[in-house]
């Protein structure tokens, strides 16, 4: 592949993940909620002029709750397309991924406790 073919696959790569982005936060409700609790955390981010290490902590955290919020609809269409009816082991693969969106939102709200706790809470 020479060096005009090969930026011209990045962009199309590029291209088909920002359609991906943008189906996910016009079909999918709960990235729809993760977004907005996303936007209320940063709100909350400029009202009480946390510290760098706090934002990119926080960025990250949202990074992570909502990239495996996707990845979770991704395995529930395969799962779907792939298998339509009911099965146990559908339901059992389709609980797994949503153990881990409950694993990466756990940790998110954790990190929300210690970065706001004493902003809110102790006022000195
Ligand atoms: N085809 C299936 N076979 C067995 N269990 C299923 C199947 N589909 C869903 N389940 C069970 O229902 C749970 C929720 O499924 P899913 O995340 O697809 O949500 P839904 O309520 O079916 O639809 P949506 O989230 O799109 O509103 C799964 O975690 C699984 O336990």
């Amino acid at each position: 592949m020479n060096e005009k073919n090969f930026i011209k696959s990045r962009l199309k790569g590029f291209y088909y993940a920002i359609k991906g982005a943008w189906m996910l936060l016009k079909t999918e409700q709960s990235i729809q909620v993760q977004m907005v609790v996303s936007i209320g955390v940063i709100a909350a981010g400029f009202y009480f002029d946390i510290t760098a290490t706090e934002w990119i902590l926080q960025l990250f955290a949202i990074g992570l709750v909502i990239s495996i919020e996707g990845i979770n609809t991704a395995v529930e269409e395969l799962a779907n397309f792939v298998h339509p009816d009911f099965h146990n082991k559908i339901g059992h693969i389709k609980d797994i991924a949503a153990g881990a969106v409950f694993f990466a939102a756990i940790i998110a709200v954790i990190i929300a406790m210690i970065i706001y706790w004493p902003y809110i809470f102790q006022n000195n």
